[in-house]
């Protein structure tokens, strides 16, 4: 899974086409103080409990280092040439979202799987506020 870490004083989604056959409730919305992690779920990524334990412990680690009162999982389907199928997309993402949710003390939101998405950030621009990350199953994170 490649993820970009954006942490936004402000950040919203407008729902806008299906873009797959599977896909969530087009449900818009907005976050502030958000981490919004861009996420790219790509071949070979499984819905494996240890290894989005591995993700969501690290979002949840930057979310409380810059102090993000919120954190938005967003589907995002362009970090990498290497993608997997929207099934099991969708479900690595819904399940990273329990378990982020499980673990983080404020508000986690899910942005819809399978659509085109209009969206708005406003960067915070600190030093921590633009990151990205490389997790594969057999547990490496590369930075
Ligand atoms: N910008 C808007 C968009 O990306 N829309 C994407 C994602 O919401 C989702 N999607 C499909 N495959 C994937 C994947 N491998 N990883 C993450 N999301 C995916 O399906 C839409 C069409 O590709």
């Amino acid at each position: 899974m490649r993820v970009l870490y954006i942490h936004a004083e402000r950040f919203t989604w407008d729902v806008k086409d299906p873009a797959s056959d599977i896909r969530d409730e087009p449900i818009s919305g907005k976050a502030n103080n958000a981490l919004v992690i861009f996420a790219t779920v790509e071949r070979g990524d499984i819905p494996d409990e240890g290894f989005l334990r591995q993700i969501a412990r690290d979002i949840i680690d930057v979310a409380n280092k810059v102090k993000a009162s919120s954190i938005v999982i967003y589907p995002y389907a362009h970090l990498s040439s290497e993608l997997a199928r929207p099934y099991v997309a969708r479900e690595v993402l819904n399940k990273l979202y329990e378990v982020v949710k499980s673990e983080f003390h404020g508000e986690v939101y899910k942005a819809p799987f399978g659509y085109y998405k209009a969206f708005e950030i406003k960067c915070f621009g600190h030093p921590l506020s633009e990151l990205s990350r490389s997790f594969k199953p057999e547990g490496a994170k590369v930075e």
